[in-house]
């Protein structure tokens, strides 16, 4: 469920470093900052902690340096061998946002950057409430990935991306299941969470949801 792109990360698995340091002109905008975004996440995350799509662990690592608790879930066989090799005090287990291995930890953070757009809104809503279930009291799901401000800025990036002839850009846009911001933080709210939103950058944005009382 939700794992329709792994083929894809498999294939990108060896150069995904390179994108997200900006080689690729195409989406060197989406990826603006990445470092200072995933840094501002880790910080935030308090142990131990759950992150799904860990891809090459670049999120892991600066969060196991804060001497953080992380167990990591990612559907992607090479994305979790690069994973293991560069951040081997973190385990890594095959699994997705929705179906991932029973663990018998607390769970204070649940965290993951651009990677919960993988699922369409169903299973969105389906993960979300598995995770206020699953967190202890207080805990908080935060998450860094692209989203739309409402539909004209959706249509604005999408008409920015074809004018600079990024038509891959301008597909994942049109396409993958990137949500709006009022549907997001509604499927927070009606499942019981204090949510917030901040932008990073053009497409990026931290969401902070707390599970309340
Ligand atoms: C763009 S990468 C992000 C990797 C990393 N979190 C980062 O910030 O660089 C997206 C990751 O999500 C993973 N992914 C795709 N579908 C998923 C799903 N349904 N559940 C969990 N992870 C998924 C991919 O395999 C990939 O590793």
């Amino acid at each position: 469920m939700g794992v329709e792109f792994v083929d894809l990360f498999n294939q990108w698995a060896s150069s995904y470093d390179d994108t997200v340091s900006g080689s690729d002109p195409e989406y060197k905008e989406v990826f603006e900052g990445y470092d200072a975004m995933l840094q501002e996440l880790a910080d935030l995350s308090i142990s131990p902690v759950l992150e799904f799509g860990v891809g090459t662990a670049n999120l892991t690592q600066k969060t196991v340096a804060q001497n953080k608790v992380v167990v990591g879930i990612e559907p992607s066989e090479e994305m979790r061998r690069i994973a293991n090799v560069k951040c081997p005090e973190a385990a890594v287990y095959a699994g997705d946002f929705i179906n991932f291995p029973e663990l018998e930890m607390p769970v204070r953070s649940i965290i993951s950057s651009f990677a919960f757009h993988h699922l369409n809104e169903q299973e969105k809503r389906l993960a979300l409430k598995k995770y206020y279930d699953k967190l202890d009291t207080d805990g908080e799901v935060i998450f860094i990935d692209t989203l739309f401000k409402d539909e004209v800025y959706k249509q604005q990036l999408i008409k920015d991306a074809e004018q600079k002839g990024f038509l891959n850009l301008a597909q994942d846009l049109s396409e993958e299941y990137y949500p709006y911001l009022e549907d997001l933080e509604q499927m927070f709210l009606q499942l019981g969470f204090e949510v917030s939103f901040k932008q990073l950058n053009k497409f990026a944005w931290l969401i902070q949801a707390k599970k309340g009382e």
